[in-house]
């Protein structure tokens, strides 16, 4: 550790006792996401209960040059909450209040350390909905969702993580507290910061609280799950249901991706083996709205679009065929996953996936290749697997190789290299095959207004 950063920490340790961490398994606990691509090395972590806090560590931070990570729930995929280079974690976990409600405003001001599953308790406690949703809901915090613009599995229906907050107030750089927003629906007083904010990854400041608009809760959910002859036709089958019905879901997983998440111990939806799955969700508002997706269903087997279906009859079965999709992620994870995140809009999917498809599969004949995702959003998650005998080093080395084959073609499409993950470290290289130089300057402009010492979240979504 260098001088000055034993010095920052003596001030840190002044301002906040014990929750100035610098034992090794906090930093080992702390300095990582899930990519665990970058072994922890961290100089400390703290731990603030107020934004005054979050300003004073901003205030030391900039005196010493002391680089800054903030850290959520950790469930990020993209190396963007990793201090890997001696930086200080801010950890979030003791903001974790919910400070207010007002059901007028159906919205709830919520401290980032909260965790997305007790917003969504809370919402429902008032008869309420947050409807962003994703695997890891258990352990993400709202304030790593804000950073990272987090989508999930319902983004067909309600958006991003972005469409919800009506109000931030961040700690920027230079260590001033901002209130953007307050929480209105209607403002038209110039540039919204607060949309600078979302997304950023915690590069021009951070989160200390948010407001967070939420809605009606769904009613009678259903879910369909179709196996499909080949990808063109889980496309026709997506276009079929969107034309009637109002989806608040549609995913999509190969065999593979299916493979897997049944030999993790889920139930298989019927016998019929299908190269892709799709599963479909709707609210059954009436019996009509039933009767029409058996109606669209059977179209779809008609024309050959579908080989087999089933549909949820109980709460029981909906959340029992979601976990078909919920859970590929952590059946393929023993296998060292390489994971890409891509989008392009809907009607280009299709030869998008075909060409992307040609490539992968001919660059790694020897490595398994799984497919699935919101393709209802446009977008795809691509994960190629480890052969357990080859090392890891070697593995994300030809990978890394093959992604600029996988990024031409995103460019080509006008796609993006990150739909929901984030840039953080995994990305950055590839970030200028989804912005354009003028884009990237742009935000190295922005970044320099806001964070002018380089302090917050260094070396994530570019270098300066
Ligand atoms: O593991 C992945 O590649 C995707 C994780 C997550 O975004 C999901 O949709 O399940
Ligand atoms: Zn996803």
């Amino acid at each position: 550790m260098t001088a000055l950063a034993h010095a920052a920490l003596d001030q840190l340790t002044e301002l906040l006792g014990s929750r100035c961490l610098t034992d090794a398994e906090s930093a080992a606990r702390y300095g990582v996401d899930w990519t665990k691509v970058w072994a922890p090395a961290p100089c400390a972590v703290v731990l603030p209960e107020t934004a005054e806090e979050v300003q004073q560590i901003v205030e030391i931070a900039n005196e010493h040059g002391l680089p800054l990570v903030p850290s959520g729930g950790r469930t990020g995929l993209s190396a963007a909450a990793v201090a890997a280079d001696g930086e200080l974690v801010v950890a979030f976990d003791r903001m974790n209040k919910i400070l207010d409600f007002n059901e007028y405003d159906r919205a709830v001001t919520v401290q980032p350390g909260v965790v997305t599953q007790q917003l969504q308790e809370f919402a429902e406690q008032q008869g309420l909905f947050y409807p962003v949703d994703f695997a890891s809901t258990g352990s993400s915090q709202i304030g790593g969702n804000i950073n990272t613009n987090a989508g999930g599995i319902k983004v067909i229906r309600y958006g991003m993580t972005r469409d919800w907050i009506s109000g931030l107030k961040v700690v920027t750089g230079r260590g001033d507290l901002l209130d953007l927003n307050k929480g209105l629906i209607k403002n038209a007083t110039g540039y919204d910061l607060r949309h600078l904010f979302i997304g950023s990854e915690g590069t021009l400041g951070f989160v200390v609280e948010a407001t967070v608009r939420l809605t009606r809760a769904p009613r009678d959910l259903t879910a369909l799950v179709l196996g499909a002859p080949g990808f063109r036709e889980v496309m026709k089958v997506l276009h079929a249901f969107q034309k009637d019905i109002d989806l608040t879901a549609f995913e999509f997983f190969s065999d593979k991706a299916m493979g897997h998440v049944l030999q993790h111990g889920v139930a298989a939806p019927f016998d019929t083996e299908c190269p892709f799955y799709c599963l479909l969700e709707f609210e059954q508002l009436s019996e009509q709205v039933g009767e029409r997706a058996m109606e669209i269903f059977e179209h779809c087997v008609e024309q050959g679009w579908v080989l087999d279906g089933v549909m949820s009859q109980s709460l029981g079965q909906l959340r029992q065929l979601w976990q078909l999709r919920e859970r590929i992620s952590e059946s393929i994870a023993p296998h060292t996953p390489y994971k890409n995140d891509i989008s392009v809009t809907i009607s280009k999917v299709p030869d998008f996936v075909e060409d992307v498809d040609k490539v992968v599969q001919d660059a790694y004949p020897d490595f398994e290749i799984v497919w699935f995702g919101h393709i209802g959003d446009g977008n795809m998650h691509l994960n190629i697997l480890k052969p357990a005998d080859l090392a890891k080093e070697e593995f994300f080395q030809r990978c890394g190789e093959v992604s600029k084959w996988v990024f031409e073609i995103v460019a080509r499409y006008n796609g993006s290299i990150s739909a929901e993950h984030g840039v953080g470290m995994t990305k950055k290289p590839y970030l200028g095959y989804s912005r354009s130089e003028e884009d990237i300057d742009a935000m190295k402009a922005i970044k320099a207004v806001f964070d002018p010492n380089n302090i917050m979240n260094p070396g994530k979504l570019f270098d300066v």
